[in-house]
């Protein structure tokens, strides 16, 4: 792998990769952003999950500069975001559009280069994004996991400090999604920051050093994988209830320890604390069998956080 250097300049080695301190984005009544305050520490991979609506592009497009907070403040490697976009700090990659379907592989990589006064050698990027056996094949024959590769090949002439994805991998399918990841995690593991958008929640937990996860414009949680499933603490009682009247049903959300009811058909899931106790009242005072009793997995833990905050 070709050797870089990111470090450009004393500011760019010292300070946070990002900042965001206060961060507010109205577009007229509608408030995107609410009040971020985040900190990206240089070489670090970071999922921003979120649902659709949640402020992800929002917040993406104020670290590319593209648009500015309402208010707060955004700074990038301790300089305006502007200023670090045009020092070839930050490269994005985003979810469609700037691609030449005639062109090859080699010649769209080749053409962007030129438009660079200090860019990388093309065939350096093309391997590193792993589309070197790629570099002859016109784009408009490329499926559209590689066409995201060649994108990231682009990204990646500038050798930028931070790259900024926008829900690269969405409409990819698996084993694009895979060959997408191995080609950023190999390159991450050589020091860029990566800070990425993302719906999908194994993505996030599978290619992600930490999590952010934010939700009608907040931040509702930040850590690892782990630290995120503990934070939705509690398990997850199933049960087959058949025709469950809205009495009993009523009687099991009043339970001590219950946070959650949901009726699914004949199928009841209780979000609980107490699973013990409310296992032993399904069993005891209702016609609840088939019983399972599980640990909260990500996604539930998605679910309860990103809810929380909906209701508020
Ligand atoms: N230019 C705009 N004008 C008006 N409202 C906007 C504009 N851009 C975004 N919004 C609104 O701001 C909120 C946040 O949008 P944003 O695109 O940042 O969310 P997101 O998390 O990226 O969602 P998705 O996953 O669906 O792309 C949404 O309610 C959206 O409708």
């Amino acid at each position: 792998m070709t050797t870089t250097t990111r470090s450009r300049d004393t500011r760019a080695a010292t300070a946070s990769a990002v900042r965001l301190r206060g961060v507010t984005r109205r577009f007229g009544d509608v408030e995107a952003v609410r009040g971020l305050d985040l900190d990206l520490q240089p070489g670090e991979v970071v999922a921003f999950l979120g649902p659709n609506g949640a402020g992800k592009t929002t917040t993406i497009d104020m670290i590319l500069g593209l648009s500015r907070p309402t208010t707060g403040e955004v700074e990038v490697f301790g300089m305006p975001p502007r200023e670090a976009v045009a020092r070839g700090l930050v490269a994005a990659v985003m979810q469609t559009g700037g691609l030449l379907k005639d062109l090859t592989v080699r010649e769209t990589v080749a053409y962007m280069a030129s438009l660079f006064a200090d860019s990388r050698p093309v065939e350096a990027v093309l391997e590193e994004a792993g589309i070197a056996d790629l570099a002859g094949r016109r784009v408009a024959s490329c499926s559209g996991g590689e066409q995201q590769r060649l994108r990231f090949a682009m990204a990646l002439l500038s050798d930028p400090a931070l790259l900024l994805l926008d829900e690269p991998t969405t409409g990819m399918d698996v084993e694009g999604r895979r060959s997408f990841w191995s080609a950023i995690r190999r390159d991450a593991a050589d020091g860029r920051t990566v800070l990425f958008a993302t719906h999908y929640l194994e993505e996030a937990d599978q290619y992600a050093d930490r999590i952010v996860l934010i939700s009608g414009g907040r931040i509702v949680a930040d850590g690892t994988g782990p630290q995120i499933r503990a934070l939705a603490s509690g398990r997850v009682v199933r049960a087959t209830l058949p025709g469950a009247d809205p009495q009993v049903i009523a009687e099991l959300a009043a339970l001590d320890g219950v946070d959650g009811v949901d009726v699914r058909g004949d199928q009841v899931h209780l979000h609980a604390r107490d699973s013990d106790a409310v296992a032993r009242h399904l069993l005891t005072r209702t016609a609840a069998h088939d019983l399972e009793i599980t640990a909260h997995n990500l996604e539930d833990a998605f679910l309860t956080l990103t809810g929380k905050e909906q209701d508020r």
